[in-house]
């Protein structure tokens, strides 16, 4: 079995942690750390849960991680990177659902998130945790740097064609909306029922912080410099990322066959029919990418559509993705939920 922490376990990736871990036949969950909930059984304050954890939540502050083989962060950004060093030098490993870790140039890193990095030594090491990238990497990793929600939607969309080098790579434009749950479960005026149920609106069109990491990630594929448009929008629903992605064609290919080639042995991306329109629902609550190609009137532009569960494939789904391939389990071990229909 394998011994796991969860900081944060009252947020939203959080609560999706329990929700996979809880029935995950080869995780034991030792430890859930919540300060305003210390002390309150986790299945009295999530009642799904009735049955399935018997923990009390921990106050971070007081806890022992020495009995976890693994501590998962699904705290908000520059937490994880306060705790990791001492975390690794126990030989307890680290998969991170925070930004602390996935931006290689620390420098940039601060500039986007607005804070100091307090364990720069520590970036270099840290893995991507994309397993459709790194898999290789992630197998014999102690640190895992968890993508965020948008970028894993945006990267698995564009890197077929990025590493066919079949497009202008410094003109690529992503259009992506959210569920409101991609702001994390506390109270903030955008986010009341009242502000967002009937609303649909764009933000930080003017840069937003998962530009860079989308730019790192997909100029990796590229082996050089990719610059993107990159435009996020709100949506009145819980969850789901839908991205819409465009690239102009430099040279004539067959997206079809392209997208289902560099997809064909991946258990959690699902290259759609051609002509296909997924949709979030179909993804709801599971730890699968759908993926539909397009080329309108059959011209130069590449209509990619790209579709996750932000708390699933964009957040916790994944990490438990990469703890399966750490420990050399089945990776679709614990996360093959099929989406709630309808
Ligand atoms: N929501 C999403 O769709 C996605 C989120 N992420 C990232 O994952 C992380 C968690 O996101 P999300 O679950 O939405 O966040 P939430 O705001 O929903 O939850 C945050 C959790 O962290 C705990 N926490 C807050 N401050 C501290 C602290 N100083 N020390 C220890 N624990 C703390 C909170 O509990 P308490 O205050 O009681 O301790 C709570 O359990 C964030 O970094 C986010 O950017 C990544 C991908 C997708
Ligand atoms: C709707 C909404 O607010 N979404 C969040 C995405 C949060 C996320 O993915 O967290 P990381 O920053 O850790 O990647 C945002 O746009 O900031």
């Amino acid at each position: 079995m394998i011994n796991v922490g969860i900081v944060g376990g009252t947020g939203y990736t959080g609560v999706e942690l329990l929700r996979i871990l809880a029935q995950h036949p080869k995780a034991k969950l030792k430890v859930i750390t919540s300060r305003q909930e210390a002390g309150t059984g986790v299945d009295d304050l999530f009642s799904s849960l009735r049955g399935q954890i018997t923990l009390k939540f921990s106050d971070p502050l007081k806890v022992d991680f020495g009995k976890c083989d693994v501590v998962f962060f699904a705290t908000p950004n520059g937490i994880a990177m306060q705790q990791v060093s001492a975390l690794l030098g126990s030989g307890i490993k680290v998969i991170d659902l925070s930004a602390d870790f996935r931006i290689k140039d620390v420098a940039e890193w601060e500039e986007w998130y607005g804070m100091s990095h307090t364990a720069p030594e520590l970036v270099a090491e840290a893995v991507y945790g994309l397993p459709e990238v790194n898999r290789e990497k992630i197998r014999n990793a102690r640190l895992i740097a968890n993508p965020g929600c948008y970028p894993t939607a945006v990267q698995l969309g564009f890197i077929p064609l990025i590493e066919a080098g079949a497009v202008d790579e410094n003109h690529l434009i992503a259009d992506t909306k959210s569920g409101v749950s991609g702001a994390g479960r506390k109270a903030e005026i955008h986010t009341l029922y009242a502000e967002a149920s009937d609303n649909f609106k764009s933000y930080a069109v003017a840069g937003h912080r998962h530009l860079p990491e989308i730019r790192q990630g997909l100029s990796e594929r590229s082996g050089k410099p990719i610059d993107l448009t990159f435009v996020p929008h709100l949506t009145p629903m819980i969850r789901g990322i839908h991205a819409t992605l465009y690239a102009r064609l430099t040279r004539d290919v067959d997206l079809q066959a392209l997208y289902e080639s560099r997809y064909a042995n991946e258990p959690f991306v699902d290259v759609l029919p051609a002509g296909s329109h997924p949709e979030t629902r179909s993804v709801r609550g599971s730890n699968f990418c759908r993926i539909a190609v397009h080329r309108p009137r059959n011209g130069d532009t590449a209509v990619i559509l790209s579709v996750t569960d932000n708390l699933v494939k964009g957040a916790a789904g994944q990490a438990v993705q990469n703890m399966n391939i750490m420990y050399g389990l089945p990776e679709k071990m614990g996360i093959q939920h099929i989406p709630l229909l309808p």
